[in-house]
């Protein structure tokens, strides 16, 4: 049976009928500003921040806001269902939460909270690999929902095979491998403000408690942090990595591979070639290259490259229903949510994380049924127009 999103929009004016609104804003634009208000500038800057001058997140928000729907009547959109296949997974809607690391900066329930919001709302949840929760730990809070694995893919070949065996015993159905962070980019608001949660311990969880990882140490973490945190910042990610060190991964990894943070549709027929399932097309949230091409403007002409040899995911700048709209009509199979969840988890903890979803999935379902559609399949670029805002 096909869950019916919209139907959040009458829950909330039942509600209001014994005097009850709902606890955050339902325009998730809002969000950022609110926690802006609520938590201290480091946490904050982290998570809001981007690379350089910010614009590479502004051209993220205009590309899509650039894109205009033209809304086609008398369609029959009564029957509407939202599921989607995607990489073989059966999703109530096509929509997971973004890779997101560090949330314990954000709430004190962390990953747990966020991960069991998505697993109440049936959302794919995927797990970054500089979780503040270790991989364990958050499959145990999720039963048996879904769940993917993001993978920073370390210098030291144990480590990484290490967190895929972890993950793949935790029930991690999906790889996500980000390929856009080989470095941490020039990030001013954290750098102003001298912060970054990782030489605090924070957003080590899954190094620490690696055995590969412990292997690498001469004392215990607990007695010597500093040792466990420099040891971290050495083998954290590889800059020397080039497209044929994929087959490791092919070979340690059952099911399927997605290459996260690709943008030319050449290195999007580079992962065909490499065997790869699929790519989400992101420029990680503006936060790695400043002044790279937004993401929306990149994603139909990966869209284009791939056609159905690859499944073509997106992130970057979504915060609205018709975001979702626009990434599937601009051939995405699915989106990735990335800081609105965040703020949601900031300001209410699950519930916070539940509402952004719920409100994000019942305006998509709304914008997609007043657009003449009844299903995300039916979307295509014949569904948008380009026109400045
Ligand atoms: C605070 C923060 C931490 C992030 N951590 C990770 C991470 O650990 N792994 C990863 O692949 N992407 C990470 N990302 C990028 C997101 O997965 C996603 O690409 C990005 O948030 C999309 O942009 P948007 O949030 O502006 O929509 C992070 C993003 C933010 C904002
Ligand atoms: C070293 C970066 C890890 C988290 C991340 O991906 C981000 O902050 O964007």
């Amino acid at each position: 049976m096909a869950k019916h999103w919209a139907d959040f929009q009458y829950e909330i004016y039942l509600n209001g009928m014994t005097g009850t609104v709902p606890r955050l804003p339902t325009d998730l634009t809002r969000l950022e500003e609110l926690t802006e208000q609520r938590l201290g500038p480091g946490p904050v800057g982290y998570v809001a921040g981007s690379a350089g001058d910010g614009s590479t997140a502004r051209a993220n928000r205009a590309a899509l806001q650039g894109r205009r729907i033209v809304p086609r009547m008398l369609r029959d959109v009564q029957e509407r269902d939202l599921s989607a296949e995607v990489l073989g997974r059966a999703l109530p809607a096509p929509l997971a939460l973004a890779p997101i690391g560090v949330l314990s900066i954000m709430h004190p329930e962390a990953e747990t909270a966020a991960a069991r919001a998505a697993a109440a709302q049936e959302v794919p949840f995927v797990l970054s690999s500089a979780s503040s929760t270790p991989i364990e730990r958050v499959a145990e809070a999720m039963g048996d929902a879904e769940r993917w694995f993001q993978l920073y893919w370390a210098k030291d070949r144990e480590v990484t095979r290490s967190f895929l065996n972890r993950a793949k015993a935790s029930g991690f159905s999906v790889l996500v491998v980000t390929l856009d962070t080989p470095l941490l980019a020039w990030r001013p608001r954290d750098l102003d403000q001298a912060y970054l949660p990782f030489l605090h311990g924070v957003g080590t969880a899954n190094y620490f408690s690696d055995p590969a990882f412990q292997a690498g140490l001469t004392k215990p973490v607990h007695e010597d942090p500093n040792a466990a945190v420099l040891h971290f910042v050495g083998m954290f990610a590889d800059p020397g990595k080039t497209w044929p060190d994929l087959a490791f991964l092919r070979e340690n990894w059952d099911g399927p591979i997605v290459l996260k943070g690709i943008v030319h549709p050449d290195d999007a027929r580079l992962a065909v070639d490499a065997g790869m399932d699929g790519v989400v097309v992101s420029n990680h949230g503006g936060r790695q290259v400043a002044g790279s091409i937004a993401a929306a403007d990149a994603l139909p002409r990966v869209a284009e490259a791939v056609g159905d040899r690859l499944t073509v995911l997106f992130d970057s700048g979504v915060r609205t229903g018709d975001d979702v709209f626009k990434a599937l009509a601009l051939g995405a199979r699915a989106v990735l949510l990335g800081r609105p969840y965040v703020y949601g988890l900031a300001l209410d903890g699950q519930a916070g994380v539940e509402h952004v979803i719920r409100c994000l999935l019942a305006e998509f379902d709304l914008t997609l049924a007043l657009s003449g559609h009844a299903t995300p399949g039916s979307l295509g670029p014949a569904d948008l127009v380009e026109q400045s805002v």
